[in-house]
């Protein structure tokens, strides 16, 4: 008998091409998902050394960093370095014969939240992309994580990638989530608990009830923001859950290739006994709603709680850059945070641009109107998440209450195209960073779930979703 193995290690063991004595190893890559930002020098490594894509049937090119998310971009880009980016992956795409969505193609969106409508994301499978957050494609028991652009061009021209194998960590999160707490509170409270360098060197592995019984929107959830905790990629084993989420999308296996990759698919779980190099477990019970207070994924607190006192902090070195985040953030310590209002809100990115979160967001804001003093917009992940929503009427509760709806991309998540903060802009984000400058230079960000966004933009400041009426 072979010893006990992790999902990782099984993932990881079914890639290796070769493996040298010092441990490094060349992985397949079973699918490249390429975007604009961190592709161009990586084609045009290929350009000059005369090469091809190796696989162009395993990449997919998509924008959605530099797009506008205004009706108007179907008449084209104004602004001119983001115009000249979306050039550049259009030319690229066509040139290497890689499959591609244009900003008006209805399956455009967010390369995170294509990948897995398309079935272009499946279980079992190695995918990377030139972006820190391809972590979210774990949710699907795949192992999952970015790259930066050199290894872009060494996947696209051999379609494999040199690495290490990184440690085994397995965060547990058992029992039921109270209503009003989400897949988003979840992982900011594992980000509060081990820190932003908690994960460094892991691959962390998702498990218990609480994520059993999470949709693969919330999973994705939960992946995506692996990368805040530091791990190089999250995994969730997949499930009935998975496979029905999988089933009949586009590039799907079809009839008895279906019944082979499921046979494979259901042999990926860790083995009773696999080692783990660190284990943290939680209670989902006991989990509030939770609100980031600072300039870091880490820097969460309960709704209920208060701005906290960076003089309580033994660490000087914490307790200077703790101090820095407060006044980054225009906080005073001991503010409740259902005390701080609110400028704008913004919903929307990879980590909760999804038709659930979407549906959420309706739930909280039917027949309401968002705060005179808010300016609220909602960006669907994707043009198919568009559709959906609006097929559901979601658009025109959105409308009523006052939200902007806008077109699919990152949007907001980051400064990188039209949506961003001005100077001293307060935001509910439901995205996944708060760094200084992330939504707009000297812009704040307080990183909350679908459902608290919803409800602050309606109250004008952050609200316990639990006592929403
Ligand atoms: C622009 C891109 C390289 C970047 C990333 O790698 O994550 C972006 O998506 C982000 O979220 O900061
Ligand atoms: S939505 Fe945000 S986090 Fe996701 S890929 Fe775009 S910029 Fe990065």
């Amino acid at each position: 008998m072979s010893a006990p193995r992790t999902l990782y290690d099984k993932i990881f063991d079914d890639h290796v091409v070769d493996r040298q004595d010092d441990g490094t190893c060349l992985l397949y890559i079973d699918r490249h998902l390429v975007h604009e930002v961190t592709s161009p020098q990586a084609f045009e490594g290929l350009r000059m050394t005369g090469r091809k894509v190796r696989h162009p049937e395993k990449t997919l090119a998509v924008v959605d960093h530099n797009v506008s998310t205004s009706p108007e971009r179907k008449f084209g880009i104004k602004n001119e370095e983001s115009r000249i980016q979306v050039e550049a992956l259009a030319t690229n795409a066509k040139d290497f014969g890689i499959e591609y969505y244009s900003e008006n193609d209805i399956r455009q969106g967010i390369v995170h939240i294509i990948g897995p409508e398309q079935g272009f994301t499946l279980p079992g499978m190695t995918i990377v992309c030139g972006d820190s957050h391809t972590s979210t494609h774990g949710a699907f028991g795949a192992l999952a994580h970015g790259i930066g652009t050199s290894e872009v061009e060494h996947v696209l021209a051999t379609q494999t990638l040199i690495q290490r194998k990184a440690k085994n960590m397995l965060v547990r999160v058992d029992g039921v989530l109270p209503e009003g707490v989400t897949a988003k509170d979840i992982i900011l409270a594992i980000i509060g608990e081990i820190g932003t360098a908690g994960g460094t060197g892991y691959v962390i592995e998702y498990a218990g009830e609480a994520i059993r019984a999470l949709s693969m929107e919330g999973r994705m959830t939960i992946c995506n923001m692996s990368i805040e905790g530091g791990a190089r990629a999250g995994l969730i084993a997949a499930d009935e859950t998975t496979f029905a989420y999988v089933k009949d999308k586009p590039r799907a296996p079809k009839a008895a290739a279906w019944d082979a990759a499921l046979a494979y698919w259901q042999t990926l779980q860790s083995d009773e006994g696999a080692h783990f190099d660190k284990v943290i477990v939680l209670d989902a019970a006991k989990l509030p709603p939770i609100v980031s207070w600072g300039s870091s994924p880490e820097d969460v607190v309960s709704v209920q709680g208060i701005v906290p006192n960076p003089d309580d902090i033994a660490d000087e070195n914490k307790r200077t850059s703790k101090q820095r985040a407060l006044d980054y953030m225009g906080l005073t310590p001991g503010t409740k945070i259902t005390d701080i209002a609110l400028d704008r809100v913004f919903i929307g990115s990879c980590t909760n641009g999804r038709i659930e979160d979407l549906r959420a967001v309706a739930k909280v804001v039917e027949g309401k109107t968002v705060s005179a003093h808010v300016d609220a917009m909602i960006v669907p992940g994707s043009g198919l998440v568009k559709e959906q929503a609006e097929a559901e009427g979601l658009d025109k509760i959105f409308r009523a209450a006052g939200f902007d709806w806008r077109e699919p991309g990152c949007s907001m998540c980051l400064a990188m195209n039209d949506d961003r903060l001005k100077p001293h802009e307060r935001c509910a984000s439901t995205s996944n960073r708060n760094f200084e400058g992330r939504q707009g230079f000297k812009g704040r960000t307080h990183l909350v779930s679908p459902a608290m966004a919803a409800a602050a933009a309606i109250a004008g400041h952050f609200v316990d979703i639990r006592d929403w009426k």
